[in-house]
Order: structure tokens, then sequence, then C-alpha cells
């Protein structure tokens, strides 16, 4: 773990703005968002389109062209992300934050060994011997607690179960021991079973590392139970920031609507509420 104080922020972002220019005019697709983060586990959630993944891919400087990334601060450890140079980047990104996705086929190379995209990871990042980077990469896989980490040393991608490709990629995003670590719909392609194991290996490594970890996800259930906080999103925009035990206390009626669209068990029988959006929740 990198050298930063416990009590500074490992993320500081504000006035985040990107936008895409598109044939079909401006899309603003983050509107203005600010906010900052500790060695805590905090939800982003908002639905399909309102800008989570967005924002996760400009802390990693990951937006594509043709979106144009702008804000008055997006530091990430201490490290200005909007001035970072390539070679800043390459140490920003696995260094201090790195980013697992919803399917590990766009994160791992299908053409290469779990280990040797391990090691790889590791070497760019820490100066150590083939040998000790092999151990490390041992090490990651038991830390997912993958029981045969010989056998996924060996396997291509395409020889694990989702949920074992999804903890493979955890465990070459954590080797590399960064200080935030960005999970965008991490679980949303597993079976509940997988799902509940997956959250629970990143629960663990979360707190027994101290590091931050950011959970996008349109789940608020989900995202509530897992996080000490919750952003809300909506059209490009933070509406409304919560710790998540107080989600009851919610007053925007966005995040109202999305916990009255739960489903209950207790009101099987009854229909589930559709949202019901007002425009004005879209205006700056
Ligand atoms: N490369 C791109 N080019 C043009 N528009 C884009 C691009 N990437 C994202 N957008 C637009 O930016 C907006 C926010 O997209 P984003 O993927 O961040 O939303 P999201 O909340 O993560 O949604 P989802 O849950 O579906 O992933 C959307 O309107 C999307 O169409």
């Amino acid at each position: 773990m990198t050298s930063i104080s416990p009590e500074a922020p490992l993320l500081e972002v504000e006035g985040l703005r990107v936008s895409f220019a598109t044939q079909r005019g401006l899309v603003e697709a983050v509107r203005g968002v600010s906010f900052a983060m500790g060695r805590e586990k905090l939800g982003i959630v908002g639905e399909s389109g309102s800008g989570k993944s967005t924002i996760g891919r400009a802390l990693m400087r990951l937006v594509p062209s043709p979106g144009v990334v702008t804000g008055q601060k997006l530091k990430v450890g201490g490290k200005d992300v909007l001035s970072a140079n390539e070679r800043d980047l390459q140490g920003l990104r696995g260094g201090k934050i790195a980013m697992i996705m919803q399917d590990p086929k766009f994160s791992l190379n299908p053409v290469m060994r779990i280990g040797t995209q391990i090691e790889e990871a590791i070497r760019m990042h820490r100066r150590v011997t083939r040998k000790a980077a092999r151990a490390h990469a041992m090490e990651a896989l038991l830390a997912v607690r993958i029981s045969n980490p010989e056998r996924v040393y060996h396997c291509f991608p395409h020889e694990l179960s989702g949920g074992m490709g999804q903890r493979a990629m955890i465990a070459m995003m954590l080797s590399t021991q960064p200080d935030v670590l960005i999970a965008d719909e991490p679980t949303s392609a597993l079976d509940v079973t997988v799902q509940a194991q997956v959250l629970a290996i990143l629960d663990d490594l979360v707190s027994r590392r101290g590091m931050g970890l950011i959970m996008i996800s349109h789940d608020l259930e989900l995202v509530a139970s897992f996080c000490d906080r919750v952003l809300v999103m909506y059209a490009g925009r933070i509406v409304e920031t919560l710790e998540a035990s107080a989600l009851s206390r919610a007053v925007h009626p966005y995040t109202r609507g999305l916990i009255a669209c739960l489903p209950r068990l207790s009101e099987a029988s009854s229909r589930l509420q559709t949202m019901q959006r007002d425009p004005a929740w879209s205006q700056v």
C-alpha cells in the first residue's frame, strides 16, 4: 500500500463534467459531480445512462473518444488525474486505482494464462524478480479464495467459470495494491450464490487492506446492504448522498421512487410501482 495518511481523502472529485459530441448532438454524461472518499465502501447507484460508469472511467482517465473530461479537481491519492501524462497514468492505473468490470472477458487477455497476466501486472508496478512475482500472484489467487491456485494460475480465461474468472480478475486488480478499487457492476453477470461469494471476498479484502471501494450498480438494495455510503445519480448529477443505513430518510423524489419500486415479500400480491419522473430532476 502506498503511504498516504489515513485522514487524507483517497479520492477528491470537484465539478467533474464529461460530454460526448455525437451525431445526435452533445451528450452530457456527467454534469458537475463532486465528492470525496476515504477508506470506505461508496456506492454509486442510478438508472442506465445516468453516468455511473463514465465517472469510473473518468477516474481512471479511460473515457473513450470523443469524450471530453473537465473539472476543478480530480485527484487520486493526492495525484492529479486530469493533468497526468501517459507515464503518470501508468503509475496511477493499477498502482493507485484499479477497476473491475462486470465481465472478466473485457479485462483479462484471452490468449494469456491467468498467472502470467497477474505477474505482468505486478512487475509493471513493482521491481521484483520473476520468482517473487509468481509468489505474489499465487498469494493474490489465494486471497480471493481460489482453493487450487496452481490450477487457475495455468488456465486461460475461457477455461474458468464466470465466478472463477471474476475472482481471477479481482486477484489481478488487487495484486498491484491500489488504494481505490472501482467495481462496475461486479456481480451482475453471476448467479446469486456466486454473487454473494464475490461480494464477501471484496468486503473482506477492502476491510483487511484498508482500501476504498467504489461499487457502481443500478441495484439500490444491493449497494445499500454492501456499502457505507451511497451516491444517487440521475441524468449525470448526484441528486442525493446517503449513509447506507439511512435510506429510509432519503428526501429526493427519485431516490424515494427507487425505494418504492423495490419488490417486497410482504406485498407479494400488490402491483409493483413504476417511477413517475419529473423533468425538473434533470435541471442543473
Ligand atoms: N463513448 C460514448 N459515446 C457517446 N455517448 C456515450 C459514450 N459513453 C457513454 N455515453 C453516454 O453517456 C451517458 C452515460 O453513460 P454511462 O455508461 O456512464 O451510464 P451508466 O449509468 O453507467 O449506465 P449503465 O448502467 O447502462 O452502464 C449515456 O447517455 C451514454 O449513452
